[in-house]
């Protein structure tokens, strides 16, 4: 089978069908980014972060039960392994009692109406810290790092993942991962979130913190792009849509809202996600309590700036406020 044949990837879920068009803020627009750690007992908030924390399997049952009972439809999951080894290629992404693969079963069992995306990655899980497999002399090399990010997307699908969502950035890794997924007999059952137009940003700390996945050497600007690069991401998009994503995502979001206009103008017959990232979500919560606006009012003004610049999803810290938010509006 063809990338370019197949669709179905793209609205195998009710939700993922909801994607496919609309335009009011709704809590089904909401994905909520979490944080899964290996130690099954963990409940450790995050400073940088306000009101999040690293989760272990077990405590997902009570941190999520609520939430989806207030109408939380979607989550994206990000490992954190704290004791597992880090290797050059990212070893423990994939391990079948690590984290993430523990807590993409669990959370089917529990939920079964959740959508479940995870966020396909190396740099969370190598010795170095970069998002892809490296050369000797630490550029990175492309060949093994999307062979590498096609294998551990095809077992989070295996596993029950609705939605893969490759934020690594090498070139190719959409054509790589769709053409696995295809092999696999998932093409037509998991969903390919790109992050298509990724920025080398000031605004990814928090996470790193809470990730534990800042490069050892180096930085990420030679497979992130340069902050003024509007062309280059015109051509990430359209590439990545030629190579087979089902949704185009821009990140971060409320620096970026032309780059997102872009997206909804390169490609009007894709959902468009953006990601409200941790240092977004930081600076908000510190204005706030600088007292410079209201937290919510100025939570609702960056979300209703994303939906107005053509976002249908938005990936967000918010997204347990705003399903209370939503009830009251
Ligand atoms: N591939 C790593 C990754 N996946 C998601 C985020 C950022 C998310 C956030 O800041 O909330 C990052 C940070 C980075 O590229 O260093
Ligand atoms: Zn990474
Ligand atoms: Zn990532």
């Amino acid at each position: 089978m063809d990338i370019s044949s197949i669709l179905q990837g793209g609205y195998q879920h009710p939700l993922s069908r909801s994607w496919q068009g609309r335009r009011q803020l709704t809590k089904s627009m909401f994905m909520y980014p979490i944080f899964i750690t290996d130690d099954p007992d963990a409940s450790v908030e995050i400073p940088s972060l306000p009101g999040q924390r690293r989760w272990g399997v077990n405590k997902l049952e009570g941190f999520l039960g609520p939430l989806v009972q207030k109408g939380l439809k979607s989550v994206i999951l990000f490992g954190v392994p704290l004791t597992c080894e880090k290797d050059h290629r990212g070893t423990p992404a994939d391990d079948p009692n690590g984290p993430v693969i523990q807590a993409i079963s669990t959370l089917r069992r529990l939920f079964p109406s959740l959508y479940i995306a995870v966020d396909v990655c190396l740099c969370e899980y190598t010795s170095h810290g970069h998002c892809g497999v490296l050369h000797e002399d630490g550029t990175i090399n492309t060949e093994p790092s999307v062979e590498r990010l096609a294998e551990v997307a095809v077992n989070y699908a295996k596993a029950g993942a609705h939605c893969v969502a490759p934020s690594d950035m090498m070139d190719g890794r959409v054509k790589a991962i769709k053409t696995a997924l295809i092999r696999s007999g998932l093409g037509n059952k998991c969903t390919l979130m790109s992050y298509a137009a990724k920025f080398a940003s000031s605004l990814y700390g928090p996470f790193r913190d809470a990730a534990g996945s800042a490069p050892s050497f180096g930085d990420r600007k030679c497979y992130q792009l340069p902050p003024s690069a509007r062309g280059l991401a015109r051509r990430a998009i359209q590439r990545d849509t030629a190579e087979g994503a089902d949704i185009i995502m821009v990140k971060p979001a409320l620096p970026y809202l032309d780059i997102i206009a872009d997206a909804a103008q390169l490609t009007p017959d894709h959902p468009i996600a953006c990601y409200q990232v941790s240092g977004e979500f930081a600076m908000i919560h510190a204005g706030a309590k600088a007292g410079v606006y209201v937290l919510r009012t100025m939570a609702f003004e960056s979300v209703e700036g994303m939906v107005r610049a053509g976002a249908t999803l938005i990936l967000s810290y918010f997204t347990p406020d705003f399903l209370d938010w939503l009830d009251e509006a």
